[in-house]
């Protein structure tokens, strides 16, 4: 796969969600986002104005992950967060579908709960991306929260928060992309830190990286320009 430096940086969400990220390591986050022009920069929801502010003005967007990491908050928790970090400036949000209601077979209360924050999102302008995270689920379940994410009226599917048991994996990328087909969009996120690793993912049918690694995945790549 043949793509230029700037091409790369436009599959990543440039990613800080550590939980003890300071001012200033948002701020270094913003800087390295526009420097590169990644496709966003994605921050827990205390961050998104001011990340907002700081991208104002680039073609960077900024991107807020809500009922995360865990997925098990009400859904009114849920449309509730969505609608304060648009109202703070995301354009993109990442949400975490109701694992545990997924594992028990109730796929009426997960597609529920991401339609309502699909509506939330998209009657404000932005777009979702729902987190099912694999590394809990078996391949029937994995199919089943593509299923629901598609039904919920989604925009992305993703494949993991990066704070459980593992990240992406290529093989779940293309189950993912096997059975959303090949017009819906897949987010791959969680341990990609290098440029053979995101290549994979791409390769394997991701539209959208989230990587922490950023800034080391493009530098590799512009050396091997
Ligand atoms: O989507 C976001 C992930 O938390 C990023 O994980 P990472 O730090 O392994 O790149």
């Amino acid at each position: 796969m043949n793509l230029t430096t700037a091409e790369l940086a436009k599959y990543m969400d440039h990613t800080m969600l550590k939980p003890e990220a300071t001012e200033a390591m948002i701020d270094q986050t913003i800087k390295e986002a526009i420097d590169y022009n990644t496709a966003s920069v994605c921050v827990n929801p205390y961050w998104v104005k001011k990340v907002s502010q700081g991208l104002a003005g680039t073609t960077v967007n900024p991107c807020a992950v809500i009922g995360f990491p865990l997925g098990a908050n009400a859904t009114a928790i849920k449309v509730a967060e969505t609608n304060q970090v648009i109202d703070d400036g995301a354009k993109e949000v990442d949400m975490v579908i109701n694992i545990g209601e997924l594992k028990a077979g109730h796929d009426d209360v997960v597609e529920a709960d991401i339609k309502a924050v699909a509506d939330a999102v998209h009657a404000k302008g932005a777009l979702l991306k729902v987190i099912i995270e694999n590394c809990l689920l078996t391949d029937d379940e994995k199919i089943r929260a593509c299923q629901l994410t598609v039904k919920g009226g989604a925009d992305y599917v993703k494949t993991s928060t990066g704070f459980s048991k593992w990240g992406a994996k290529v093989e779940d990328v293309k189950l993912m992309r096997k059975t959303v087909g090949p017009d819906f969009k897949i987010k791959a996120a969680g341990g990609i830190h290098s440029l053979a690793e995101a290549k994979a993912m791409i390769a394997a049918g991701a539209n959208r990286l989230g990587v922490s690694a950023s800034v080391q995945i493009l530098e590799e790549a512009k050396a091997a320009e």
